[in-house]
This record gives structure tokens, sequence and C-alpha cells, in this order.
């Protein structure tokens, strides 16, 4: 894929360069750099759209920001097109990082009406304002455009357009490549799991929106050049579906996707001028076949085919055993700084107390497993000191740090993994991806470098790979290092889940409920896996139902009943105590490994 990348980059400078040659007129060429203008546009907005999975209904008016920002600030400030298109991307970015903001707590369909909202007040800002911006009449002579003084040609123009469009295509293709762009995509898939590995989902989502909006709004500046003159009625609500189409049409989250569905939703309106009442409906009715017959869009079903017609990459790379201890080692080697400890915490919902003053101490080292009925309130007690619940009082932390009020993603980065009990994988993502994702939040490389893919993002990248091939050894995945991880058998998820949590490096790994429907011999492993992991310094806390994994492995058993910890001690104490017997069978019975634990 790499090389066909390369490829498609030379290709695409090759047509930048020669298509204006074969421009009959000057007609001919303005509409070429139309559609520099909104590749602009469409490539920007493919990292909201491709890469995070949100949608944006307003870049109309982000567009228009920038069109306006840019011809005002040419024609009252005589800003040449570098000074007025970085006034236009400043301002449209402060714009989309308010737009943002409503994002961390809508999605959906609300996130798009919301967008909507924006583009509309746009416009009607941009009539009412007369006075800054020439209301209905708009704004005309607007200068042509020039650079450092210098007045630029119609060409000279154009290759500013094409210059733009290649590098935004070039930047944010290598931002696809990086940790953003892998952490964009992974909190589009699951953004439980994304929290969990120490993403900022949030400002994760503000960068997208801000980078759209950026290019949006650079795009706007260059079109009040092209045009010399802008009005409200240039920037409807129907634009801003014809820049969400470009995308989708192309391909979301493909690299040259949104450039050819630029391309097509410039040039088809043209080419059906000639079916003159027909047009609007042609129109219409060829993109909905088009949508139809490719819903990933034109480059992504063609990046579909590709990826099914080669041969399946296998990986040979030897995997040097040492690479999980070296990795894993060091952050666990401090046993004292892997204890966890709960001081009466307390989970109401509502009326009904999850949780009541439940006290626990996970040692440093040990396998501690938590267990008790259905409804006893064990995966309140996971999402709560995972960051997942707040508590309604009550306190915990590793190693004396309080983690008490802190996000998930913050207590990731403290050293605390968790699993699922619903496996939570990056199923779009292939399995190394998904182990990579672990690995990032050890990376020191910021945007600047993840752009120009610097030579420390580079060397970054480079050694999390060789720290995911080896855990994926860890847990028997290796092999199956390139598939999509959705593809795997559900056994498979879940060792892939471990290693996913193991790459964080983790001080305490919390497994939820790891041997829910597996079958006895991947049972039996995992136990296994349990003790290896235990063995490299990290402490495990395990939820479970299964007895005999809990007999095999824990060092200590917690028991819980509706919220409150009834029994704390090793396992051949806690299956005779007379309270748990209770809580399990109402009086009779044991807690032996051959009874069924979760009535
Ligand atoms: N988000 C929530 N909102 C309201 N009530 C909840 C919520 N999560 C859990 N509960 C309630 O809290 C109690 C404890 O549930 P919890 O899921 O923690 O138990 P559990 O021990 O994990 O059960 P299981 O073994 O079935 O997973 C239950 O009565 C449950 O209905």
């Amino acid at each position: 894929m790499k090389h066909l990348h390369t490829l498609g980059f030379l290709l695409f400078a090759l047509g930048l360069l020669i298509v204006p040659l074969t421009a009959s007129n000057e007609y001919e060429l303005r509409i070429f750099m139309l559609f520099l203008i909104y590749g602009i546009i469409a490539v920007g907005l493919n990292v909201l759209i491709g890469l995070t999975g949100l949608v944006s209904l307003g870049q109309a008016g982000l567009f228009a920001l920038g069109a306006y920002t840019g011809g005002i600030t040419a024609t009252r400030f005589d800003f040449d097109i570098l000074m007025a298109s970085l006034a236009a991307a400043l301002v449209s970015a402060l714009f989309g990082a308010i737009l943002a903001y409503p994002t961390v707590r809508v999605r959906g369909v609300y996130l798009a009406v919301i967008t909507i909202a924006f583009g509309l007040i746009i416009e009607n800002v941009a009539i009412e304002w007369q006075s800054l911006t020439g209301g209905t009449t708009g704004l005309s002579s607007i200068p042509s455009p020039n650079l450092l003084g210098v007045e630029l040609s119609g060409y000279a123009f154009y290759a500013v357009l094409a210059i733009t469009l290649f590098a935004a295509t070039l930047l944010t293709h290598n931002l696809k490549a990086s940790r953003y762009g892998r952490a964009m995509r992974a909190s589009s898939q699951s953004e439980i799991a994304a929290r969990a590995l120490g993403i900022n989902v949030p400002t994760l989502r503000t960068l997208a929106f801000v980078i759209a909006s950026m290019s949006a709004g650079v795009a706007g500046a260059f079109y009040s050049f092209l045009n010399a003159y802008i009005s409200p009625d240039i920037f409807t609500f129907s634009d801003s579906i014809r820049f969400l189409l470009m995308v989708i049409l192309g391909g979301a989250g493909s690299t040259f996707g949104p450039v050819v569905g630029a391309y097509l939703l410039t040039y088809l309106p043209e080419y059906l001028q000639q079916l003159a009442a027909w047009q609007t409906f042609a129109y219409g009715a060829l993109l909905l076949i088009v949508m139809f017959a490719l819903p990933q869009g034109i480059l992504g079903t063609l990046n579909s085919a590709l990826k099914r017609w080669r041969p399946h990459p296998r990986r040979s790379e030897p995997v040097d055993a040492r690479t999980v201890t070296d990795t894993l080692r060091p952050s666990a080697q401090d046993t004292s700084r892997a204890e966890l400890v709960t001081r009466a915490l307390t989970v109401k919902f509502g009326g009904l107390t999850a949780l009541a003053e439940a006290s626990i101490r996970v040692k440093p080292g040990e396998i501690h497993a938590l267990i008790g009925p259905n409804g006893a309130g064990k995966s309140t007690f996971v999402n709560t000191i995972s960051g997942f619940y707040r508590p309604t009082s009550g306190e915990f932390e590793i190693a004396g740090q309080q983690l008490s009020g802190k996000r998930s993603d913050e207590i990731s980065r403290l050293g605390m993994a968790r699993t699922f009990q619903n496996t939570e994988l990056f199923g779009d993502m292939s399995v190394l991806e998904n182990v990579i994702v672990g690995c990032q939040q050890h990376f020191g490389y910021g945007l600047a470098q993840a752009l120009v893919r610097s030579p420390r993002m580079r060397r970054e990248e480079r050694e999390a790979q060789r720290v995911a091939i080896a855990l994926l050894d860890f847990v028997g995945l290796a092999m199956h290092a390139d598939d999509e991880a959705r593809f795997l058998p559900f056994g498979l998820q879940r060792r892939l889940e471990i290693a996913r949590a193991l790459a964080t490096r983790p001080r305490i790994l919390l497994l939820d409920e790891p041997a829910a429907g597996l079958t006895t011999q991947e049972i039996d492993e995992l136990a296994t896996m349990i003790r290896q992991i235990a063995a490299l310094g990290i402490t495990v806390l395990l939820i479970e139902h299964h007895v005999e994994l809990i007999m095999a492995v824990a060092d200590t058993v917690t028991v819980l009943d509706y919220g409150q910890v009834i029994a704390s001690a090793p396992p051949s104490v806690v299956q005779r105590d007379p309270r748990v017997i209770e809580a399990y069978f109402g009086g009779q019975g044991d807690l032996q490994p051959t009874a069924k634990a979760n009535p």
C-alpha cells in the first residue's frame, strides 16, 4: 500500500502540472481552480468524517468565514494572499474549536443539527452585518491576488492553489498514518476503548474540527480572490451538503478519495448543464446510483478490492522474546507502585446503591479476583476505578496517588489498563494496529512531527511496531497481525484485548470477565497467561464468574454482594465462608470449582 500511495502522489503531482496546460481558455482554467479550492475543503473535511467519524453540515459557513475574512482583510488592509489566507485559517480555526465543543456531549444527528445551525447563523450574519460584509449586495472589488507584493497571474495563482491542495493531501495522509490519525480512527470505532487506552477523545475531536475548519477557511480566502466578489448566497446549506458528498463519494478516510469526489462534483454539474431542466434530477440520480453501488465511495471500494486481491502479507520478522519482558517489566519493577486501594467507595444510580462503601486492597503483584452474584456491583466497581463512573463518595488510589475524580484516559496514563466484558476492539483496524494504539501513550512525538513524518516519529512508530509484535506473540496472535480485528474468532479477540491493554505498560491490569464465552481449553490457556502477566510484576484484578479459573489463579478473592464487600481472603478460605455460600446459594452447597457460580 505504501508504494501505491507514493505512485498516487506522483500521478497527482503530474496531473496538477499537466491539466492547466490543456485548458483552452480562461473559463476552463477557472473551473479547474474551483476544483482545487473544493479539493482543499474536502481533504480537510475528510479528517473529520473519514477519521473521527463525525459529520459536519456547516462547512459552507466556515468556507464563508474564510472568504469574508480573506476578502475584508484584502480590501481594507491590503493583505496579500498569504496573510489573508492565514487570517482566514485563524478565524475559521477559532470557530471550528467553538463548534467542536458540543461534540464532547452530542454525536450523530444532534451534531449534524448543531453544524447546520452554525452554517445558517454565519449566512445570516453575512446578510445582516452590512457595514462589514456588504449585506445581500456582497463584497465586491476584491483585489487580484498578490504574494509579497508580486501580482499573481492566472497560472501563478493556479500554482498556489495546486501546491496548497497537494500539501494538504500529503499532510492529512501523514496525519492519518500517525498516532493522531490512528487515535481518531480508534475513537470512532470504540470511544470507551480509546479512552481506556489513554486517548483524550474530546481533544482529538477538537483537533479534527479545527483541521477541517482551517482548510475550509483557507479555501474560502482563495475563493474570494478567484471570484473577486462574494455574497451570502454563494455559501448556502446545499454547499455544505455538496462538500460532505465530495468526501463520501470519493471515499471517506482514503487519501485521494476527497480529491476525486471534489473533482467529480465540480465537473458533473458543468457536464450536466446540457440537460437543461433535467440537470438537477440527473445530478441527484447519478449520486444515488454511485452511493448505492459503492457505499464506501469510489476510492474506498477500490482500496477494499485491492486488499482482497493482493496476497495477504504474513509477518516473518523474528520475534525477540525479551521484548515483552523488557517492555513490561520496567513499569512494574517497583512493585510497591502497583497497589490499588479503595476506601468506602460508594456509587448510587438514583435510589439504587450499586456499590456501598466498598473498601478493597489489591496488593502489589498479586492476582486478585473480584466475584459476586449477578448485580452485585462488580462492573460498577471496575467502571468506577477505571474512570468511567464517578463515585458518589469514597476514594481510590494507585500507590498512594489519588485517582478519584480523574478521567478514564488520565487513569490509564497513570498505569491502569482494562479489558471489557463485551470485547471493545477497533474492529476495522488490523490486529497489529489495535495493539499499537495501546502503545501510543508512550510516544513523545507531536503534531508537527506527525505531519512531516519526522525521524523521531518514524523511529517511535517502528519501535511501537516491534513491541506490538512481541506482545502479539506473547498472546499467541503474531500470525494474525495483519488481519482485521473483527474477523478474529471470539477467543482470539479476548486475547487481543489483553495484548492491547498490556501495550499501555500498566501497573494494574483489570480483566473484566475474560473467560466469558471461552472453551475449556481456552480458559486453561488464559490461566497460564494471567500467571505469566503477574510474574512480570503486574498486579491483576480479575472480575470473573468462572470458579475454576479463580481457584486456579487467584491469590486473594474479594466477594461483593449487593454492593458490599462480604469477604476478602485466599480462595480456600473464601469458598468455605458461610456468608459467601449464603450469597451464592442461599445457604446450601459450597463454592467448589465444579459448582456454577453464576446462578
Ligand atoms: N449505569 C447504570 N444505571 C443504573 N443502574 C445501574 C447502572 N449500572 C449498573 N446498575 C445497577 O447497579 C447494580 C450493580 O450492577 P453491576 O452491573 O455493577 O453488577 P455486576 O456484579 O457486574 O453484575 P453482572 O455479573 O451481571 O455483570 C445492578 O442492580 C444494576 O442494575
